[in-house]
């Protein structure tokens, strides 16, 4: 079984477990009150080159990322130095996230998040939406296509935006062929590890015109940010170059320095 799936397999039992505890009809109870929050594409639309940075502990591929970690003042350091969003791993067995950073980031910055999950479940797309997220991650190679559409098709009702990643060809023909207008290339192969930018240089054409790109994944230098530009990224996700940095919130001014 590939990390991938092992972690999707994970997902379904704990989200089994927790809509014990809290049903989807309670979620979509408090859909109601839920204030509108700003919109993530248009965020990641409004600079040169948009920057979703990210808050994670640990990963899989890294291990242990960063320690002490807090989350709020690595979110406002991002926010203050020009980042449009923030990522926030929801996945606290393989990443160390969860409910608790959502919410102390949700409560420290204005600035649209990301909901950083393995959604495998319509559940977790509500829980999204009463967690205060803009935006919602759909991970192609972990969904069927009628998942990927009914998926799309929940967060969109809900007035929530879908980044749709992608890895290869192959998914992103799927993903285009789902509808979405926001797609994320992750640059790290989530089968292998195996991190290259040349992933973004080979998909990047195959985007069609007026849909939002994102660049994921074992971005570094400034450098790297220009190279993406040139490649047609109008955004970058970014985590672990920025969180090994003592003060993450300079280290993403500095990699947009050359843009
Ligand atoms: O820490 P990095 O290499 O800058 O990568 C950030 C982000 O792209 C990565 O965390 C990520 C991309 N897609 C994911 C899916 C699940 C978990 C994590 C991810």
């Amino acid at each position: 079984m590939s990390i991938l799936e092992q972690i999707c397999a994970d997902k379904r039992v704990e989200v089994a477990a927790r809509k014990e505890i809290q049903t989807l009809g309670d979620l979509q109870a408090r859909l109601p009150a839920i204030e509108k929050r700003p919109d993530f594409v248009k965020a990641l639309r409004a600079t040169p080159m948009g920057l979703i940075a990210e808050v994670k502990r640990r990963s899989p591929s890294a291990g242990l990322i960063r320690d002490p970690f807090d989350p709020a003042a690595i979110a406002q350091g991002y926010e203050a130095n020009g980042a449009s969003a923030v990522s926030c791993l929801m996945d606290h067995k393989y990443f160390g996230g969860g409910d608790d950073d959502f919410c102390a980031v949700r409560g420290a910055v204005g600035i649209p998040m990301l909901y950083k999950e393995f959604v495998v479940d319509s559940w977790q797309i509500a829980h999204a939406k009463t967690m205060g997220a803009s935006a919602v991650l759909l991970i192609v190679g972990a969904l069927t296509d009628k998942e990927l559409v009914s998926f799309i098709a929940e967060i969109k009702a809900l007035e929530l935006q879908p980044l749709v990643e992608v890895h290869d060809r192959e998914e992103m023909l799927r993903a285009i062929d789902a509808g979405t207008d926001c797609i994320g290339i992750n640059n790290r192969n989530l089968k292998t590890f195996v991190t290259t930018l040349d992933t973004t240089f080979e998909l990047a054409v195959m985007a069609p015109a007026g849909c939002t790109l994102v660049s994921e994944s074992g971005i570094k230098t400034p450098e790297d940010v220009v190279e993406l530009k040139l490649a047609g990224a109008h955004a970058i996700l970014v985590g672990e170059s920025l969180l090994r940095e003592p003060a993450p919130g300079e280290a993403a001014a500095h990699l947009l320095s050359l843009i």
